[in-house]
This record gives structure tokens, sequence and C-alpha cells, in this order.
């Protein structure tokens, strides 16, 4: 069986960049985003759940609408817990299938912004936190993105802040501009191993 870790940190901490590096060290990584993009068109249970709260829209032409979704959520915690009532189950029972079929590798990760808010520490072993300070992570977010800062600062509202998963957090891998990613998740990885 495999030591599961968990890859956490508020949006663009630089999991996704941290998730690539150790893919490409050997580790497989479930990316909870693109997971739940996935399960969110083709899991006809959230499907319908999502069309009987949000009516018929939420879907176009077979595709989420996502920003109807993302501004029902964000502007709402009552909204924001019942969609994630609906889509974290599935996530959590589609990641177990996916670490079963991969327990042949010594160390699996799973990436999620919200791992520690949904639960999902419940089912990985290890903790790691991808940690930058706030105004990095907005600057990172605002360019990738291509949006206004507000619309990062309301995801943020609505995630733990990193500040407070660090009591979590059984590593902490730094992505602050100072120090270098590759060194410290190869210490990680010896560590693990
Ligand atoms: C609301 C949706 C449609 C917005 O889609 P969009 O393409 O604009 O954003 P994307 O999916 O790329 O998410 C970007 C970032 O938003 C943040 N975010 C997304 N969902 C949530 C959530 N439920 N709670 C807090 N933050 C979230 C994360 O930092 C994430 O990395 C989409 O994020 C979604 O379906 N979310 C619900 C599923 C979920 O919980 N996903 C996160 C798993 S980690
Ligand atoms: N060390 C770094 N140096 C320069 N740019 C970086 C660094 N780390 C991340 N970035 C950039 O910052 C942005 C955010 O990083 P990334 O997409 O990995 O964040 P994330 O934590 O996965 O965010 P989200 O929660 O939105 O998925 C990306 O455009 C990425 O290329």
């Amino acid at each position: 069986m495999s030591i599961k870790i968990g890859i956490t940190g508020g949006i663009g901490s630089g999991k996704s960049v941290v998730s690539k590096l150790l893919q490409l060290m050997g580790v497989p990584v479930y990316i909870a985003d693109v997971e739940s993009k996935r399960l969110t068109e083709t899991d006809p249970d959230i499907r319908a759940a999502l069309i009987s709260l949000l009516g018929d829209e939420v879907y176009q032409d077979g595709k989420l609408n996502r920003p109807l979704l993302a501004s029902y959520i964000f502007g709402n915690k009552d909204n924001l817990t019942m969609v994630n009532g609906i889509i974290h189950p599935r996530i959590k029972d589609d990641f177990r299938r996916w670490a079963q079929s991969h327990s042949s590798y010594p160390i699996v990760g799973i990436e999620a912004a919200i791992l520690i808010e949904a639960g999902f520490t419940e089912d990985v072993d290890q903790v790691v936190l991808v940690y930058a300070p706030q105004e990095i992570r907005l600057r990172r977010a605002v360019s990738r993105d291509a949006c206004a800062a507000e619309q990062i600062q309301q995801r943020m509202r609505n995630q733990m802040p990193d500040e407070d998963k660090m009591a979590f957090a059984h590593h902490i891998i730094y992505n602050d501009d100072k120090q270098a990613l590759i060194p410290q998740l190869g210490a990680l990885i010896k560590t693990l191993a």
C-alpha cells in the first residue's frame, strides 16, 4: 500500500506547480480540480442535484456553466456548503478507487485547495502544505487567470487561511520566491520513502 500525501494550499500558492514536479519525480498525483471538472460533467447524480438547486441553466450544451456555479457558491456560505456536500463525497469515492489502482507506487498524492476544509485529510497519511504569503498568491492568481483581484479575494474568503492550515500540516513547502522548490521536494520524498 502506498503512502498517501495530501497536497494543499490556498488559491495561487503553487500546488499545481508542486504537483507537476512531484509527478516528474515519479509520484502520481490525483488533481481534485481536474477530476471535479470531469465528475460535475459526467456523474448523473451530481448533474441532477445541481439542476434541482440552480435550474437547467447550470448546464449549457451538456457543459457545466462554471461562472454561474462560481457566483452561486462564492457569494453565499450556505450555497457553498450545499454544493460541496453534493460534489465532495463523489470526489472522495473516486480518489479512493484511483489510489487503489495506483497502490503499487510507494507514494501517491491528492492535490486539493480545500483538502482540510473538505475533510479529505481522513483519506491521506500526511498533509503537505504549499505555502506562500497571501500577497504573492493574489498576484500570481490574478496574472494566471487574467481576472480581477476581487474575484480571487472572494475565493480566498471561502478558504481557510494558509497560516491556520499550518497546524494540520506534516510538511511545509515554501513557495515564497525565496526558497527553491526542487530541493525541498527531493527532501520530502526522501523523508516519506
Ligand atoms: C465553482 C467552479 C465551477 C468554478 O470553476 P472555475 O473554472 O472558475 O475555477 P476552478 O475549478 O479552476 O477552481 C479554481 C480555484 O478555485 C478554488 N475553489 C474551487 N472550488 C472551491 C470550493 N468549493 N471552495 C473553496 N475554493 C474553491 C480553488 O482554489 C481552485 O483551485 C469549480 O471550481 C467547481 O466546480 N467547484 C466545486 C468543486 C470543488 O470543490 N472543487 C475544488 C476541489 S479542490
Ligand atoms: N515559484 C514560482 N515562481 C514563479 N511563478 C510561480 C511559482 N509558483 C507558482 N507560480 C505561478 O503562479 C500561478 C499560481 O500557481 P499554481 O497554478 O500552481 O497555484 P495553485 O495553488 O495550483 O492555485 P489554484 O488553487 O488556483 O489551483 C501560476 O501561474 C504559476 O505558474
